[in-house]
This record gives C-alpha cells, structure tokens and sequence, in this order.
C-alpha cells in the first residue's frame, strides 16, 4: 500500500478577512504574506501532499465563501472565526446552520484565527474563549485559536492543531474508516469523507 494516493478535502468556511487564506498559506507554504488585503473572489484552492502512515495523501483545501459552491462540496469544514472581530461570530454560526442543513451528522472544527494580535493587546479579543467553547460543545466541534502569521497551532509540529487534525482526519480518510479507536482525538473525526464526492466548481478559483 505504500505510496498509494488518496484525495481528501478540507473546506475552510468564514467571513471575508477572518484568515482562511493566511492560514492555507502558512500550512502549505510555511509564510506568511504581508501587504494589502486581497479579496478572494469566490473560491480559492491549494493541493498538499502529506504523508500519513505509509501513504501519502493529496489534500485539497478549500476557502470558500459563498454558498452556492458549498452546496456542492462534501468533506470537512472548518468554520473559522476572526478573534478581533465579533461579526466574525456570528458568520460561523450561519455557516454552522447551514452546514447541518446539508450535512445532517457532518461534524465541524471552529479555528480562531489572528490569536497573535489578542497576545499583543489582550483588549482586541472579540470573541471569548468560552463563548466559542459553548458553541463548539453545543454542535459537537472542536475548537483551537491559531495564528499564520506567527504559525501557532498551524505548523507541521506534533503540538499544531491544524497539522494534528488534518494528518489525524487524513489517516482515518486512508483508513476508510469513519469510527474506530486509532487516535485519541476520535470523536472528532465522524466526518463523512465521501472519497467520490462531486467536484467543486473552478470558475473563480485564484490560488494554484
Ligand atoms: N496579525 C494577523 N493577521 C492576520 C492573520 N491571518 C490573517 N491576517 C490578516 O487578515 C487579513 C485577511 O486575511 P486573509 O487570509 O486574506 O483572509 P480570508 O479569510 O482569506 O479573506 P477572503 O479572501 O476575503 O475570504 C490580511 O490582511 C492578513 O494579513 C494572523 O494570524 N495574524
């Protein structure tokens, strides 16, 4: 088995301006890009192979805002939430309603995102910890805070979030497994990760 491909797909949800591109960006390519903000027009995606057990697999993340492509994507979601901004809150929210519209049983990772900018100056935080942490316990997510720009809890150590998750969402995936006893972080990982799910449209897709 080793070598053998498999696709995977992660969905990363939220607001525009939340981060979802700077986190990409710094789990793929291990930056982090100053400058202007640049508005992702529709959709953007990246491919990552990751090794996972004996094989490696090629993660196809997406960053996603507009409903229409949503509805034809079936994978995992990570709604994400801009910490400095409490309207970022509530746009998880609506992500998450309509997430479990179209994905009854689907489970979904909550990501705070910017986390560096609340440990400058702890009065930017928007959203408390335990509000997001109520959330989560209420729709049965897990949630962690990152930040691209400094990589806390995204980089590929054993102790990032973003990497533990993935790899452990990916070995469940390689697996063909959705429940099992593998990893002690299984009850997250019930997703349905439907190997032949449709494609998601590229028309507006920017990032290679
Ligand atoms: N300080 C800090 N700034 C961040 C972080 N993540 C993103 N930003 C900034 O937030 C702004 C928006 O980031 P993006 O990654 O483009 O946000 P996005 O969610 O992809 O935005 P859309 O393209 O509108 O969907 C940019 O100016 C980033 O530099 C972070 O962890 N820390």
């Amino acid at each position: 088995m080793s070598g053998m491909r498999v696709d995977a797909k992660v969905v990363m949800l939220g607001k525009e301006s939340v981060g979802k591109t700077s986190l990409v960006e710094r789990y793929v390519h291990h930056r982090f890009l100053v400058g202007p903000y640049q508005n992702t027009i529709g959709a953007a995606f990246v491919a990552k192979p990751i090794q996972v057990g004996e094989k490696v697999i090629t993660l196809g993340i997406w960053s996603v805002k507009t409903k229409c492509i949503l509805l034809s994507l079936i994978c995992v979601f990570w709604s994400f939430l801009d910490l400095t901004d409490s309207s970022s809150f509530q746009r998880a929210r609506f992500w998450v309603k309509e997430l479990q519209n179209c994905e009854e049983h689907c489970k979904i990772y909550l990501c705070g995102t910017k986390s560096d900018l609340i440990q400058g100056d702890r009065s930017l935080r928007q959203i408390d910890y335990h509000d997001t942490q109520d959330f989560a316990e209420e729709i049965g997510a897990q949630h962690f805070e990152t930040s691209s720009k400094t990589g806390s809890n995204v980089g590929e150590s054993r102790h990032a979030c973003v990497h533990l998750v993935i790899v452990c969402q990916l070995y469940e995936y390689s697996r063909g497994e959705r429940s099992g006893n593998a990893h002690i972080l299984r009850p997250a990982f019930t997703f349905e990760m439907k190997r032949n799910a449709s494609k998601p449209e590229r028309a507006n897709a920017n990032v290679g």
